[in-house]
């Protein structure tokens, strides 16, 4: 069966990552998380001290260090998941870190940034057989996505399971301090002029508030099965 593309986006949380991860593992795509790209970028801009005091970035600098950020991934055997590397150094466990999380949305709202990780995305998806997921993938790096899909969840759900995720982690975790970081990334993300997350027209939507995991997967495989169809229906219809 030919390949297609597959967009998940959605607000910070929510379980695009489990969903987008599970699917690429069963069906043989690559997953690529787009969010760890703007993470990287983050974290090389706190250890550039390129923040000024009040939580702004210091673009020019940055834009002049952008040839210096190289971000690659590399599949982990043991967790499933890609790790993220920068400049050849492995950070996945701390771009994962609410200091990260709590500078990454102002980086993400930079066209150079943008321009630069949505120019890898494309470059890293141009065969299809890929699972994306992020905030702009149906709407601006894949707006062709055989498959679109937009997930949500409460904000409490999703601060809920992050703090769950963390705890479970052994790491530090604040309730209140993630709710707010959540709430924070999801105005700004949804507010900035350059790719503002939102539902592309023929993305379909998923409430998973109250569905499990288990549910959200097997939910994910019928949509993918149904887009596969309708794609090899296309195929055979004759061009004019
Ligand atoms: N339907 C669900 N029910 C309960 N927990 C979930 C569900 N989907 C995802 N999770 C958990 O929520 C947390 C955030 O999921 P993640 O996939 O990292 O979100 P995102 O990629 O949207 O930021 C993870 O700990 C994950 O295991
Ligand atoms: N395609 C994407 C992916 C992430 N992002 C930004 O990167 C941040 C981190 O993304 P993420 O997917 O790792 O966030 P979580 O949902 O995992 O908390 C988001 O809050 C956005 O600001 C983006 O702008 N565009």
């Amino acid at each position: 069966m030919k390949k297609i593309t597959i967009a998940i986006d959605g607000f910070s949380s929510c379980g695009k990552s489990t969903m987008a991860k599970d699917l690429a593992q069963k069906i043989g795509y690559v997953y690529v998380d787009t969010g760890a790209m703007y993470r990287a970028v983050t974290l090389f801009a706190m250890r550039h001290s390129l923040f000024n005091a009040d939580g702004t970035v210091k673009t020019d600098r940055l834009q002049s260090l952008m040839p210096n950020i190289h971000i690659s991934f590399k599949l982990n055997r043991e967790t499933g998941r890609p790790d993220t590397f920068l400049n050849d150094e492995l950070v996945e466990t701390e771009i994962r870190n609410m200091e990260v999380s709590g500078h990454v949305s102002p980086i993400a709202a930079i066209p150079f940034v943008r321009a630069a990780m949505v120019e890898r995305q494309q470059q890293m998806g141009k065969d299809k057989g890929v699972v994306m997921d992020g905030r702009d993938i149906g709407t601006v790096v894949f707006p062709d996505a055989e498959l679109k899909i937009f997930v949500t969840a409460t904000a409490d759900v999703r601060a809920r399971r992050r703090y769950d995720e963390l705890k479970g982690k052994g790491l530090p975790a604040n309730y209140d301090e993630i709710l707010k970081n959540v709430q924070e990334r999801d105005y700004i993300d949804t507010h900035r002029e350059v790719s503002p997350l939102r539902k592309a027209a023929d993305a379909i939507e998923l409430d998973n508030s109250h569905i499990t995991i288990d549910e959200q997967n097997e939910w994910l495989m019928r949509q993918f099965r149904r887009a596969c169809d309708e794609n090899a229906k296309r195929e055979k219809q004759p061009t004019r």
